[in-house]
């Protein structure tokens, strides 16, 4: 029992006495994760230009300003073909009403992410999974696309702070009419995927969260807001 005058003091533990599932990568890791999901997943990691937007200051996105970088945001190869001539052309502003339907986030959960000591906080999981099925929702991030309405989470598993996650999601259900999208994701490790896949093994991966959503299409385009652009990572 504490006193009414005493002041509550939350411990929270010094993540450095925390073990990391696995430590910060470096930039080549990094890269080189991303490289096999592509490979493995026939998916393209998809970059933000936001040069066209004449703004001098750029603009960050929470989840890149969050994970420090390590995040990837990836849509299948072909969709991105349909209505372009080859892969590798830019997909430009005119391509209004672009669907991709199911996309694919990578992320590092950092010491920074903690929330349980030594667990990732649900506030990032949730905020990993609400982006990936925006990303099949809204792949252009136009003003007039889709919002999260809805997001429901399940947290199934403690993701381990310094893991390699991976989210998947897919849109099931559109209802143009109404302007609604609906999608799941799922979180698992990246790192449990790639050994599973690339040693062809085909037992089910633990699931550490999923998340079902409403996302709806605003009747109009908030004023001032412009669409980020996004292009297909060339091939290195
Ligand atoms: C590596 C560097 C970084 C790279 C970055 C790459 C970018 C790539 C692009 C993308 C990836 C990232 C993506 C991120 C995604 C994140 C998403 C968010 O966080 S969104 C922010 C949070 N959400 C809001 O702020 C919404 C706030 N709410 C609203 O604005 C409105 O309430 C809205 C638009 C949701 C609905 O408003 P109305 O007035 O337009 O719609 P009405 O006409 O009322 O409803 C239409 C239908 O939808 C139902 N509905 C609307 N809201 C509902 C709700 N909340 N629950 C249930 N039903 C709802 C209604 O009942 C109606 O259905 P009936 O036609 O009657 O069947």
């Amino acid at each position: 029992m504490t006193r009414a005058d005493e002041p509550l003091v939350w411990q929270v533990p010094a993540v450095s006495r925390v073990p990391l599932a696995a430590p910060v990568p470096t930039d080549a890791e990094w890269s080189g994760f991303i490289r096999r999901l592509e490979s493995r997943y026939d998916v393209r990691q998809v970059q933000v230009d936001n040069t066209h937007t004449k703004s001098t200051r750029r603009v960050s996105d929470f989840l890149d300003s969050a994970t420090r970088s390590r995040i990837a945001y990836l849509l299948p190869t072909t969709p991105l073909c349909q209505g372009a001539a080859d892969a590798d052309d830019d997909v430009d502003d005119n391509s209004a009403g672009y669907v991709a339907d199911r996309a694919i986030l990578a992320v590092y959960f950092g010491p920074h992410m903690q929330g349980p000591s030594g667990g990732v906080h649900g506030g990032a999981v949730a905020s990993v999974l609400d982006a990936c099925i925006g990303m099949a929702t809204n792949p252009l991030s136009q003003p007039e696309g889709y919002l999260t309405a809805q997001l429901t989470v399940n947290y199934r598993r403690m993701m381990p702070l310094g893991s390699y996650g991976v989210a998947w999601a897919r849109v099931f259900e559109r209802d143009d009419p109404s302007r609604k999208a609906y999608g799941i994701a799922r979180l698992v490790d990246g790192q449990a995927l790639l050994a599973s896949r690339e040693n062809g093994e085909s037992h089910r991966l633990p699931v550490y969260a999923e998340a079902s959503a409403l996302f709806v299409r605003r009747k109009r385009a908030v004023e001032g807001a412009s669409p980020a652009s996004l292009t297909q990572r060339s091939r290195l």
